[in-house]
């Protein structure tokens, strides 16, 4: 059996700190959470677009497309991989492959981070224990926890994928809001009231914040 202690980790020759200075701006992650349809996606893509009309180095992790590739359910392998594989590997919604798929997805933000990238993250990330892992694994000051705060009830009406009705239906078990918690965040860095705001102004109010913090120089 391959002993994975054995394994060492190697100092890259190229810092953050100098690729931060290339690029003008410093790395963070910023995470999004919150209900199916709270807005997490369109407001990170909005902040997306902003930043790269600054000319900053930024990239969008999102629930849906993460699913479909790194992270990809049993569904999707057991054709091309095989049933034992699909087992193992794929991962659903339980509480413990929620888990972990938070943390991959926090390991690849970190790198980004770590690259002098601004990660965007947006997955419903329901457990606090689990963002709060992930939050440890950065350096202090790199995890920047966004609450998209939206009322289930606005959830539910918005129903983009109709997945609300069919969890409501009892067609989909374990759907977060439905007969699944959700943790929201009790000191995340901005809350978002995605309710009540448009997505343009709420991204605004993420990018002020990295002006404040000085993550975005006023020049990028
Ligand atoms: N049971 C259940 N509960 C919640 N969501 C479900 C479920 N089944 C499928 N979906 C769809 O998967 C998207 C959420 O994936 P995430 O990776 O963000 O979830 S989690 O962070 O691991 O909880 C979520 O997408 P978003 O709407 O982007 O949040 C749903 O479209
Ligand atoms: N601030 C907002 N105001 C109104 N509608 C919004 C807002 N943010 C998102 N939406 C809409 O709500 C739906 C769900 O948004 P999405 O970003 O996919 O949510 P999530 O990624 O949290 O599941 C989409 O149809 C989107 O256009």
């Amino acid at each position: 059996m391959a002993n994975d202690t054995n394994v060492t980790w190697h100092d890259h020759r190229v810092s953050r700190e100098e690729r931060e200075r290339l690029h003008g701006h410093r790395g963070c992650v910023i995470w999004f959470t919150g209900l199916s349809g709270s807005g997490k996606s369109t407001i990170a893509n909005v902040v997306d677009h902003m930043l790269a009309a600054r000319g900053v180095k930024s990239a969008v992790l999102d629930g849906d497309n993460v699913r479909h590739g790194l992270n990809a359910g049993p569904g999707m392998l057991r054709e091309s991989h095989g049933e034992a594989y699909a087992e193992r590997f794929g991962l659903g919604f339980s509480a413990i492959d929620r888990e972990e798929n938070i943390r991959r997805i926090g390991a690849v933000a970190q790198l980004f981070c770590e690259s002098g990238t601004i990660a965007l993250t947006a997955f419903i990330s329901p457990y606090r224990l689990d963002r709060d892992r992930v939050r440890a694994m950065m350096r202090e000051g790199d995890f920047i926890e966004v609450f998209v705060d939206t009322p289930l009830e606005i959830c539910e009406q918005r129903d983009p994928k109709g997945l609300y009705k069919k969890a409501r239906a009892g067609e989909i078990k374990h759907f977060t809001g439905i007969d699944d918690p959700y943790e929201a965040p009790e000191t995340p860095e901005l809350v978002v009231c995605a309710g009540e705001r448009t997505p343009e102004e709420l991204a605004t109010e993420v990018i002020d914040y990295l002006m404040k913090r000085e993550i975005l120089s006023a020049a990028g």
